[in-house]
């Protein structure tokens, strides 16, 4: 049998300046700044400046871009009819990918075949504020509330986070949920982005790219994941359960969400700052066990597997300690990942060219003769 890339396992198929993940170091970076220097230094909002336009902002463009976001919070009015109207108890990863999808069918600027570079960069951030306000819409309608009249003095993370509760946020949530977004950003060709640059990359267009991207992510094997943590922490319960839990998974040959990376042969670099933030918040809410608990599940994995925490384990206890309700969590990932999503999009379009890999064919050589149909 001819050798082949099973997942394309180590095939190289664009290139990329935004992010560099280095698998063997554990190191992952945007642009050449590390996630550690941007994360104690920088804004969400400045990550999402650096890579949409490739460079830091001055406090000039920094200023233009919040602004630019704060002027895009708000959504098309049938499609604030669709999140009044979708069913209650769907999935909030669906609707906000048929919002987003929706969201293209109001804005004439998203044509077949006809990139526009400057054009397509006002539609990516149009499209990372808008987001947010999808998944807090729907949020707050499913619960027969409305939305919290739109506000322009709170970054991105302030503002999903008093969007979703209806209260201004904390400084320490802000700055929380803010962190979680930056490391969120973007990751080399993770499934969902090389979803939308395969989509893109047909001349289709940006709202059918980020479409795409967001059911990608959608699933466990992907952002789903963290999701899947805390319905895992949540169904052991308590510390003293989770040896025999675990054990009884990998007889079963089942997978741990959160555990094992494609790339990452060590610890995800994202996770340790996710960790902190989930140990301290934890603590404060008087809840260690979700930790600790964490923390025997990784080291049995490490131990038992040689794999490792990705960035779905804590993220999952940090949304939980923040009292985000569980089926937020990934649309949260989606929130952040529009950013890297948007860019690669843009890099794509810079140098296109169409995705289109070969199957090793593995059916009938034929040619079959065609029994005809009553005799089958
Ligand atoms: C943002 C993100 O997308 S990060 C990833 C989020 N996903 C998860 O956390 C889901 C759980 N993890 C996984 O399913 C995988 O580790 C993936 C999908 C992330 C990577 O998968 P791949 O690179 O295709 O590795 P693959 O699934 O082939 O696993 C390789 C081996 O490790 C094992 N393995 C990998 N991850 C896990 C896990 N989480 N739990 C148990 N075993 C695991 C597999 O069973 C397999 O073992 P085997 O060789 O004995 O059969
Ligand atoms: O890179 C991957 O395969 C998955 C991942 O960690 C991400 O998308 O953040």
């Amino acid at each position: 049998m001819t050798d082949y890339a099973k997942g394309l396992e180590g095939v190289i198929a664009n290139e990329s300046a935004l992010s560099n993940v280095e698998g063997a170091e554990g190191r992952l970076s945007y642009l050449g700044y590390s996630i550690e220097d941007l994360v104690e230094n920088c804004s969400y909002e400045e990550v999402v400046y650096l890579l949409h336009r490739g460079a830091l902002p001055t406090r000039a463009q920094l200023a233009e871009v919040e602004a630019s976001l704060r002027a895009e919070r708000s959504l098309p009015d049938g499609l604030i009819d669709f999140l009044k109207a979708a069913p209650k108890d769907a999935n909030p990863m669906d609707v906000t990918r048929t919002a987003v999808s929706m969201l293209g069918l109001y804005d004439k600027r998203a044509t077949i075949g006809t990139p526009d570079l400057e054009k397509d960069a006002a539609i990516a951030l149009s499209i990372c504020a808008k987001i947010p306000i999808i998944v807090a819409a729907f949020h707050r309608f499913r619960q027969g509330l409305e939305l919290p009249a739109i506000r322009t003095d709170l970054s991105e993370a302030g503002h999903f986070l008093y969007l979703i509760t209806g209260e201004t946020p904390t400084d320490v949530a802000t700055r929380t949920l803010d962190v979680a977004l930056t490391l969120h950003a973007d990751h080399g060709m993770n499934a969902s982005t090389f979803s939308a640059r395969v989509t893109v990359a047909t001349l289709s267009d940006m709202y059918s790219a980020i479409t795409s991207a967001i059911g990608t992510l959608k699933g466990p094997l992907h952002g789903g994941a963290n999701e899947g943590v805390i319905h895992m922490l949540q169904g052991i319960g308590e510390l003293s359960k989770v040896d025999d839990w675990v054990e009884d998974k990998l007889t079963r040959k089942e997978k741990i969400m959160g555990i094992g990376h494609r790339v990452y042969k060590v610890l995800d670099p994202r996770a340790p700052h996710l960790r902190k933030l989930a140990v301290q918040l934890t603590e404060e809410l008087g809840e260690p066990k979700w930790i600790q608990m964490s923390e025997r599940i990784a080291e049995i994995m490490r131990e038992r597997k040689g794999l490792n925490a990705n960035v779905d384990f804590y993220s999952a206890t940090v949304y939980y300690s923040l009292g985000i309700p569980t089926d937020l969590f990934t649309p949260i990932f989606a929130i952040a990942r529009a950013s890297g999503w948007t860019a690669q999009v843009l890099e794509q379009l810079r140098d296109n060219r169409l995705y289109r890999p070969l199957t090793l064919y593995t059916g009938e050589q034929g040619p079959l003769a065609i029994t005809p149909i009553d005799e089958r």
